[in-house]
């Protein structure tokens, strides 16, 4: 708490003073000023990091449940570590490139330099309670980021300046599209000589079809970025200041000036006029006020008028507001947050449909679980109405299942500070929940599911004909995408089987990209993932976190099958199992499936789906196939399992009666190089069957636009090193499924004969 009233202190002392040291004629004043309150901030600073315990339950709509999001290494966490430090909240500036960073608080984090789990952290800024979660950016973890957008209510996209929207931006964006999130855009590193705010602002709108509302002007270029001009209050804020510890706390707001240089003037007054016509255009009552009491001169709208309509064009989704800063040089994030609270909304801002059936009962969705050694699961919820209480019975409504909560915590990165209760609105790590996993809805009992489930009833008679049914009592999940690749895992003795077993059972309930399954032929483990870097970073966990040494096998592609042409077959099976004779026999070409009896509909559609798991040429799921039922007929005391076991059978030998082919992932490249070794990297496609679409320009580099099958991208990022001698990045995601050429396709069932 001293700590704050310090922070806020020095910042009051320094907004509103019309010069500093370096700009003003009362200069010696200011400057003894600042000195006075340097030391006494030093003083201050050693033990006075703020305690999330001072406030526990804010008003809900003073609080702001928050993403970060966007490419790998745009700086989303060291734009975090700021928020944290500015916030009072920790003592030192953690740096990712030094591996103290707080969000990344796992050993393969903090060694790589990257995200991998999205981290929860809490803090407070200027009476706001922020709930942030910072996310990953490799897309080998776009699952992270599924999850956090599911309980999210506003996002901030960090850009790196001079790169404007990247690959995993646009699919970032998309998801954030998906679930309706009014977001934020941080155009950071502006302090790279390549940064450029056009070029960024271009690529909003081209790439992301969204219309950037530019809330900032950056003062400087590249290293000269000193600052930034406030549209809104047609404020200069400059970080120029000498501090002892540079630090980026002190910072000073001046309005403009007629001292300000009259290219820093002319080019705020025609950005702030097109801002106020933009929004104009954007928010009706905004223009209204404009064409009635501004008439005249639309420049004197206050400030708090242009900032109320900002609000309503981003809740709206009319718009994205702009901000730019360089988090590594500490320079626009205290504005960023500003503008989180100003214009992202509070929890009672956003709208769920079934919410209201809850009233103010508790209704709550778990998003994340993370395995605890001690504690066993941990599992993160965001609270959509009531109030979550400690050591007190909660009711899954996915499991049927009633479970005791021990502890409730809040999260604060990997530390977590104990609390009574808490209220909707808020994100809470419960301890105790065994059954829960992430996606599922968390209610107060039974009877309290059972009083919701009757106030939609009565709605749906109300309004009759809309749909009813068990799914609009939960709240939806969260989509997980089918892996890409796997691989054979083993311990390093038999003794070590189970252990392996519980460590993949555990990750498996923290990661749901993750697959684990056993090969019926060889009995061996398979692990299944989204991209190398994932099974890399689980086999890693396996051996830190469990202390197994693990041996994985060679990575191999997952395929699909599907067929070539279109086939019908029947199939009896006549079996005898004790004294029980099972007859059933299946035709499987047209549809009459209406007419089934539900039971055995269910029993023909089990047989159909297992099928279409294992495809008859190399075991690899079935695709972009319908299946239509010919006739069933049973003969009385036939099990269901034999009427899906006869399905089953009949399946293959119709699959391999319509031939089947090989189906391979098509990944989307995006490689950034530099133009000398470009030949080099396009050569080096040419042998990986790549197709090039498109070479565009990027400042001083080329961005090569191509897609290439996934199965000759293994190791790619050391072969792109290696090229082009560490200068290019390179983002790569799954685009489709596509046939294989007869002569790729043997290739491939000859390796896996182990004929090649
Ligand atoms: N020049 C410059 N570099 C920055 C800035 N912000 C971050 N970086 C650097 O960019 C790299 C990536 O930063 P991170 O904060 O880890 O980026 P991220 O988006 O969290 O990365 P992932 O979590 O791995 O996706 C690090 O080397 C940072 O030091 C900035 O404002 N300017």
């Amino acid at each position: 708490m001293l700590l704050r009233s310090a922070v806020t202190n020095t910042w009051r002392s320094f907004n509103g003073i019309s010069g500093c040291t370096h700009c003003s004629k009362n200069g010696a004043q200011t400057w003894c000023r600042w000195r006075l309150q340097w030391k006494r901030n030093y003083r201050l600073l050693p033990d006075d990091v703020k305690s999330v315990r001072s406030v526990v339950n804010p008003d809900i709509s003073r609080i702001r449940n928050i993403g970060i999001m966007a490419h790998i290494d745009a700086g989303k966490t060291t734009t975090t570590e700021r928020m944290l430090y500015y916030s009072g909240y920790t003592r030192a500036l953690g740096d990712v490139d030094d591996g103290d960073t707080v969000t990344d608080f796992m050993a393969q984090e903090r060694e790589r330099g990257i995200t991998i789990q999205s981290a929860a952290v809490t803090f407070d800024w200027k009476e706001h309670r922020i709930n942030l979660i910072d996310t990953p950016g490799h897309v080998d973890f776009t699952v992270e980021v599924e999850r956090a957008l599911r309980v999210l209510d506003g996002a901030v996209a960090v850009f790196d300046a001079s790169a404007g929207v990247e690959a995993q931006t646009l699919t970032v964006w998309r998801q954030a599209d998906k679930h309706c999130i009014p977001r934020l855009c941080f155009l950071n590193k502006m302090d790279k000589p390549g940064a450029s705010l056009p070029y960024s602002i271009a690529s909003i709108k081209k790439k992301l079809k969204a219309n950037p509302v530019l809330l900032q002007i950056p003062i400087g270029s590249g290293k000269g970025f000193t600052g930034l001009v406030d549209l809104i209050t047609n404020e200069r804020v400059m970080w120029n200041v000498k501090s002892p510890s540079e630090d980026g706390r002190v910072f000073e707001k001046t309005p403009l000036s007629s001292s300000d240089s009259a290219e820093l003037l002319s080019e705020a007054k025609e950005a702030r006029g097109c801002l106020i016509e933009q929004v104009a255009d954007l928010d009706d009552e905004f223009a209204e006020l404009l064409l009635g009491e501004f008439s005249e001169n639309f420049d004197a709208v206050p400030c708090e008028e242009l900032r109320a309509a900002v609000r309503r064009v981003t809740l709206a989704h009319k718009g994205v507001p702009v901000l730019c800063g360089s988090a590594l040089k500490n320079k626009g994030v205290q504005p960023l947050l500003d503008a989180i609270t100003a214009y992202l909304p509070a929890p009672n801002e956003r709208h769920l449909d079934l919410v209201r059936w809850y009233k103010d009962d508790l209704c709550a969705l778990a998003f994340k679980v993370l395995h605890d050694k001690q504690r066993g699961p941990l599992v993160f919820l965001r609270i959509y109405s009531g109030t979550m209480k400690a050591q007190s019975a909660v009711h899954n409504i996915n499991r049927n299942a009633t479970e005791r909560m021990s502890r409730l915590l809040l999260p604060f990165a990997d530390q977590h500070v104990e609390i009574p209760s808490l209220t909707a609105g808020n994100i809470a790590l419960t301890v105790g929940l065994k059954q829960t996993v992430t996606g599922d809805t968390i209610v107060s009992s039974k009877s309290s599911a059972a009083a919701a489930e009757r106030r939609a009833l009565k709605e749906d008679e109300r309004r009759r004909g809309t749909e009813g049914g068990e799914g609009r009592l939960v709240l939806a999940g969260v989509e997980i995408p089918e892996p890409v690749f796997f691989c054979t895992i083993e311990p390093p003795t038999l003794a070590k089987q189970a252990d392996l077993e519980h460590a993949l059972t555990c990750l498996q309930r923290e990661d749901p990209s993750l697959k684990v399954r056993t090969d019926t032929d060889s009995g061996q483990t398979i692990l299944c993932g989204m991209g190398e870097l994932h099974i890399e970073i689980i086999h890693d966990r396996i051996r830190r976190e469990y202390n197994i040494e693990t041996h994985l096998g060679p990575l191999q592609v997952a395929y699909r099958e599907t067929v070539l042409r279109p086939a019908s077959t029947t199939d009896t099976l006549d079996r005898t199992l004790g004294d029980r004779r099972h007859v059933v026999t299946v035709g499987l070409a047209e549809s009459v499936e209406e007419q089934l009896p539900p039971d055995v509909k269910v029993a023909v559609e089990n047989g159909i789906q297992s099928s279409y798991l294992q495809g008859p040429l190399l075991g690899y799921p079935v695709q972009a196939v319908s299946t239509t039922v010919e006739s069933v007929s049973i003969q009385s005391g036939t099990s269901m399992a034999m009427v899906s076991a006869c399905v089953s059978r009949c399946m293959l030998k119709v699959l391999r009666q319509a031939g089947c082919q090989l189906l391979e992932p098509l990944m989307s490249l995006e490689i950034t190089v530099g133009e000398e070794q470009l030949s080099a990297v396009l050569g080096d496609l040419a042998q990986r069957r790549g197709a090039i679409h498109d070479i565009q320009g990027r400042h001083d580099n080329k961005l090569l636009l191509a897609s290439v099958p996934l199965a000759e991208m293994m190791g790619y990022s050391t072969v792109l090193r290696t090229l082009t001698s560490g200068n290019a990045t390179f983002s790569l995601q799954l685009a489709s499924y596509e046939a294989m050429s007869p002569q790729e396709q043997s290739v491939v069932l000859n390796k896996m004969a182990g004929l090649a």
